[in-house]
Parts: structure tokens; C-alpha cells; sequence
């Protein structure tokens, strides 16, 4: 059922639990939320995997481990095997993390290392795009590499080291479905395509706004990808 028949249906069957506007508040949320932030991720990755031939040459194999050169549609249990292509998603977001500030108002003091207290009541700002290049978690932070998201790598770095889907009560509702949107349309891209990036990393200026954006259009080449040999499929 689409989400906006289950939030009328609740107000159906019980009037009184959802008004009008909390419904389109509902709605709004999820479409901001989930739109521009999954489309923010997709053209960073894109941006990265044209940059890196040789990373985009391994997600190619992984998909041609998957597919051969079949050309039929991913399917959901398709989706578990893009092992690596799930890194360089993550390794993307940690690089260019599609929400870069996340802002809370203190309910209780809080006291940090070094006789440091933040009262209650204050507001505080967490930049994942500055956590993310933190060099106590993350060596030569500014490289693109997936392998930072082994399991190996992953067992020994603070749970809250990584935070594109924020953390806590609050986190990101949609970030399941973002990585299968995003494995989705990027497998399809990938098995069809081979992106060049022209825009470099040194060209690329990002504005902060609620969402992280190139102030320039991002431009990349796109062309047909060889099929290695005649599919049966
Ligand atoms: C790459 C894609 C995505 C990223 C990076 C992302 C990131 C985030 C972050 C950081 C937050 C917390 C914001 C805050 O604490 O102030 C958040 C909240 C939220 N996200 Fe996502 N998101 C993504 C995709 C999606 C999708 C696809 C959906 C829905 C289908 C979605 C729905 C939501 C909702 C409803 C909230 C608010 C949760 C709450 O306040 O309890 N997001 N997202």
C-alpha cells in the first residue's frame, strides 16, 4: 500500500490520531528527507567512481560476477551480493554525507571530556562532513577508499565515527531503503556505462545548505559499457 494511503486510512479507521495538516507534514517530511538526499549521494558517487577507473572497474566486476552479461532487472536478492558496491555508497556518504549538519537542543547538561559543559538548553551542531575527515578514525581522510568499510576496519572505529544517517532515536527512518535506491539505480547504471568524471576534485566547490550541493553542475561522461559475450540469458 503507498504510504499516503496507510496515513489516510489511519485517520479512516480512527479519526482524531492524524489531522490534515499532520499528514501533509508526514508526507513533506518523507519526500524532503528521502529525495534529495538520496539523489544528493547519487551524484557524489557517480562523481567518485568516474574519478576512480580502478574502483569503478571492481564494482563492474562485482556486478558481472552477478549478472553476467545478462540484461535483465536487479532483483532484491541481488542486492545482498553488491558487497562492494555497498562500501563505495558508504564510502561516498562518508566523503560527501548528503545532510552535512545535524542540529539538537540540549534537554539535560552534558559534560564532555576535559571539564567541558555544554549547558541544557543550548543548541548544538554536529558536522558528519568535518567528523568524516577526522584523522584519528579515518587516515589520509580526503581518499576515496572503500576497503575503510571491511568488517576489519569497521570492528575497531567508534560506532559514532560514521554518521551520514545521523545517529540515536532520531536517525535516518529511510536509510535501508536509501542503500537499496542507490544500489539500485547505481548497479543499472554501472552495468550499461563507463563514467569518466570531467569535473576534478580540485574544481569541486560544495555549499553547505541543508543538503550538501556542487555550487557548479557536476559533469561526467557516460559510455556504452562492452557486453563480453553474447548473453543466453
Ligand atoms: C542517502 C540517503 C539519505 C541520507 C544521507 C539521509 C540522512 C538523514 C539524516 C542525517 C537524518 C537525521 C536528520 C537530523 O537528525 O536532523 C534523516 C532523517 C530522516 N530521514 Fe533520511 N536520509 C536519506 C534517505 C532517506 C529516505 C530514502 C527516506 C524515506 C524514504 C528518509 C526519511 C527520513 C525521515 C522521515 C527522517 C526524520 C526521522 C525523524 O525525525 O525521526 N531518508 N535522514
Amino acid at each position: 500500500m503507498a504510504f499516503l494511503d496507510t496515513l489516510l486510512e489511519v485517520e479512516m479507521n480512527k479519526p482524531g490520531t492524524l489531522s490534515q495538516d499532520d499528514i501533509r507534514q508526514e508526507v513533506d517530511t518523507f519526500t524532503f528527507e528521502g529525495h534529495d538526499t538520496t539523489s544528493a549521494s547519487l551524484v557524489f558517487t557517480l562523481f567518485l567512481l568516474g574519478s576512480h577507473p580502478e574502483i569503478q572497474d571492481k564494482v563492474a566486476e562485482e556486478l558481472y560476477s552477478i549478472f553476467g552479461d545478462s540484461q535483465r532487472s536487479v532483483e532484491m536478492k541481488d542486492l545482498q551480493q553488491m558487497v562492494y558496491l555497498e562500501k563505495v555508497i558508504k564510502e561516498s556518504l562518508r566523503l560527501y554525507p548528503s545532510v552535512p549538519y545535524i542540529s539538537r537542543a540540549l534537554i539535560h547538561d552534558l559534560n564532555l571530556p576535559g571539564d567541558v559543559l555544554i549547558p541544557k538548553g543550548a543548541n548544538v551542531i554536529i558536522l558528519p562532513y568535518i567528523l568524516h575527515r577526522n584523522k584519528r578514525f579515518y587516515p589520509d581522510p580526503e581518499v576515496f577508499d572503500p576497503e575503510r568499510f571491511n568488517e576489519d576496519q569497521c570492528l575497531n572505529r567508534h560506532p559514532f565515527a560514521y554518521i551520514p544517517f545521523s545517529a540515536g532515536p532520531r536517525n535516518c527512518i529511510g536509510q535501508k531503503f536509501a542503500m537499496m535506491a542507490l544500489k539500485i539505480i547505481l548497479s543499472t547504471i554501472i552495468r550499461k556505462a563507463k563514467i569518466e568524471s570531467i569535473t576534478t576534485k580540485e574544481e569541486l566547490r560544495l555549499l553547505p545548505f541543508l543538503i550538501l550541493r556542487p555550487s557548479e553542475p557536476i559533469m561526467i561522461k557516460v559510455k556504452p559499457r562492452q557486453v563480453r559475450a553474447e548473453s543466453t540469458v
